[in-house]
């Protein structure tokens, strides 16, 4: 693991291992060593050390034809004036939202836990991940831009999977053993996919959020954006960043709160009916703060699965980097990359790192180790700002994890699943197969 600190003189110097190799050929194996035989982690969010242009989850930005012809903030630099001024008006937006993301999520979740139940009763199982998916575009459209899922035909969320699926193919992976891994390279990895292919599904959304009362367009005119460019933002934050975010996390709760068994499960029923009764039997922002084992369960789920896995910038000057236990030195423009899975289970910071505990950052210790965690491209004790590359939908996405849980175990006592076995860039596979009504309140 590599971190920026005042250590690095005391440690041994090391060269950062491998060349360039030969030409054509040396740039191939390096691009299959790196993404599959090698992990690495650098930690870089100090922006006066690097730059995150173009740097969204990958060394790969797709073509500015998917959002319009505008470069969208995620792919800007905290240095880019745009980047402030959009990342303000989204950490507005979602400061605004936060009053109504309870009762609007009650009842998107509750429908996904109807869809759920009907599917075990008729077929004996259901797929999490499909009706998870289409709820959580439908929930997002909502409560940001109170966008009914009937003015997209509730095509909504189909429309939204096909516009990513053909920008981010490149960087997609479906799951094939690692000796196959070129198979992948060379029919998805090589080239980009036109983006005519979802032309009309982009223009739907775009119109659907372009025609909606939201108050952004007005804070937006008075920074000096324009109603087109600051749609296109929208499209691309909703879908890309809330959206794309949410998919991986909500399906990797479920998952590991399966694997963390019955136990957790009459734990987290009892923590969360017993602080719900006390508030009255209504769920408010101040009640989820009184569950800490809730809570430490969506930290620990974002640990074992971090919905963002790599982190890439690149030097803005010769530098020198630290792991525990020694020192690299980095040079100009050499481009950097961080492996969340490799920090959140790094064995000299957490104990059993490869163990899910779900009471892991719960008290004073481990609430410590928050500061250890980099799932929203900061320490978790960090706060999003205009001018930072933090996630600004952070404390939004831990509310919806943690109402997903509050919810569910206020109406289950458990459940039972299969899980898939591998995990891709849109998350892990989840189906229910079995559901146990709350037998107590
Ligand atoms: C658990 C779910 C989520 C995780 C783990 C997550 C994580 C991240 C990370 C790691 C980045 C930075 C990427 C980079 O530059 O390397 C990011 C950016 C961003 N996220 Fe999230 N995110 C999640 C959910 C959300 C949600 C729900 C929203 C909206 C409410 C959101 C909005 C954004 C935006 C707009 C950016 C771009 C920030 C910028 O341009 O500086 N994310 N997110």
């Amino acid at each position: 693991m590599a971190l920026f600190d005042d250590r690095s003189s005391e440690l041994p110097f090391k060269e950062i291992p491998g060349d360039l190799g030969l030409p054509v050929l040396g740039p191939i194996s390096d691009r299959y060593h790196y993404n599959y035989l090698e992990v690495s982690f650098p930690i870089l969010f100090d922006h006066s050390k690097v730059w995150k242009k173009d740097a969204l989850i990958g060394n790969y930005a797709p073509s500015t034809s998917f959002t319009g012809g505008y470069k969208v903030s995620a792919y800007l630099d905290p240095s880019d004036e745009k980047h402030g001024k959009l990342k303000s008006l989204y950490l507005n937006l979602f400061t605004s939202i936060h009053h109504k993301l309870i009762p609007v999520s009650q009842t998107f979740f509750g429908a996904l836990f109807d869809n759920l139940e009907s599917d075990v009763a008729a077929k004996g199982k259901a797929s999490f991940n499909t009706y998870s998916d289409d709820m959580a575009v439908n929930l997002l459209l909502r409560v940001f831009f109170d966008i009914d899922p009937a003015k997209l035909r509730n095509k909504g969320p189909a429309m939204m999977n096909r516009w990513l699926g053909v920008q981010f193919l490149p960087i997609a992976t479906v799951g094939l053993p690692k000796w196959l891994s070129w198979v992948e390279d060379t029919l998805l990895h090589t080239f980009p996919c036109p983006s005519f292919l979802v032309k009309s599904d982009y223009q739907k959304i775009y119109d659907a959020i372009y025609t909606s009362s939201t108050p952004v367009f007005d804070e937006a005119k008075k920074l000096g954006l324009s109603k087109e460019e600051t749609c296109h933002n929208l499209v691309f934050m909703s879908g890309a960043n809330a959206y794309a975010g949410c998919r991986v996390h909500f399906r990797a709760l479920m998952k590991w709160i399966h694997i963390g068994g019955e136990n957790l499960h009459k734990d987290l029923a009892d923590e969360i009916r017993g602080v719900v009764k006390s508030e009255g039997g209504v769920v408010t922002l101040a009640t989820v703060e009184k569950m800490p084992l809730t809570k430490s369960v969506v930290y620990e789920v974002l640990r074992m699965e971090p919905p963002a896995e790599n982190q890439y910038a690149t030097a803005k000057e010769d530098m020198v980097i630290s792991s525990h236990d020694a020192s690299f030195q980095v040079k100009k423009g050499e481009v950097l990359f961080g492996y969340q899975p490799l920090a959140a289970r790094d064995p000299k910071i957490f104990e059993n790192p490869d163990e899910f505990i779900g009471t892991r950052f719960m008290g004073e210790e481990g609430e410590k180790l928050l500061r250890y965690c980099y799932w929203f491209n900061e320490r978790q004790t960090v706060d999003p700002t205009p001018d930072n590359k933090q996630c600004p939908g952070k404390d939004t996405a831990l509310l919806l994890a943690r109402l997903m849980v509050v919810e569910f175990f206020l109406r289950y006592d458990t459940f039972t699943a299969e899980i898939g076995k591998f995990v891709t860039l849109i998350g892990s596979t989840v189906t229910v197969k079995t559901l146990t009504k709350a037998t107590s309140d």
